[in-house]
């Protein structure tokens, strides 16, 4: 395959992206999508945020090696064990980036109406640097950067079906990050972020 094990990084000053569009194998992608859409416990959550509760915008599930919970949004999630799908995943993206992944936070965009906003991924528990490790199966989706104190530099890219964008260094202390709604008619998506949870 002409693209297979490209390794793009991205052009981001005060930050570390680097994005692989064909992490796996077309045939393998096709079997991990079909494996994640049934065997992850997709949950529907609801946020708060500036007081409103509403439903968020996706489905999400979070697995571990461990029982740590994770808090975002005014949510506390708690684990269950990795299944052998999200093993095999992430294995495979520990190979890569040499680092051993605790949790993964799941999030399945049902459609274009399905979103995740603005935000970076600094929680405490995630320590100074974090190193988030994105897996991305099914329909493409835009995903937007922007730095957060100089507004002319933003970054976007297409996240495709068995790609990986690896996210670490400072990338979360001066940059935001979102996956706007779009018009489009599409189907599922299904985001897996790995990240170590101290
Ligand atoms: O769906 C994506 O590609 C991004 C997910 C994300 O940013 C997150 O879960 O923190
Ligand atoms: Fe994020």
């Amino acid at each position: 395959m002409l693209f297979k094990n490209e390794v793009i990084p991205l052009q981001m000053p005060d930050a570390e992206v680097i994005y692989y569009p064909s992490f796996f194998s077309q045939l393998e992608t096709d079997q991990l999508y079909q494996d994640l859409l049934q065997t992850i416990a997709w949950q529907q959550d609801d946020i708060t945020l500036f007081g409103k509760t509403v439903p968020q915008p996706r489905l999400t599930a979070l697995y571990a090696n461990n029982n740590k919970p994770y808090s975002y949004s005014g949510i506390d999630m708690y684990p269950k064990h990795f299944n052998p799908t999200l093993l095999k995943i992430k294995n495979k993206v520990e190979d890569e980036t040499e680092h051993t992944f605790t949790s993964c936070l799941c999030n399945l965009y049902r459609n274009g109406q399905d979103s995740n906003g603005w935000h970076s991924d600094n929680e405490k528990e995630l320590g100074e640097r974090p190193i988030i490790a994105s897996v991305s199966f099914g329909a493409e989706r835009i995903f937007h950067f922007k730095h957060r104190r100089d507004s002319s530099l933003k970054q976007k890219l297409i996240l495709n079906h068995g790609s990986l964008l690896i996210m670490k260094g400072d990338t979360q202390k001066h940059w935001l990050h979102q996956l706007p709604k779009t018009k489009k008619d599409i189907g599922n998506r299904i985001n897996l972020t790995f990240r170590i949870i101290y």
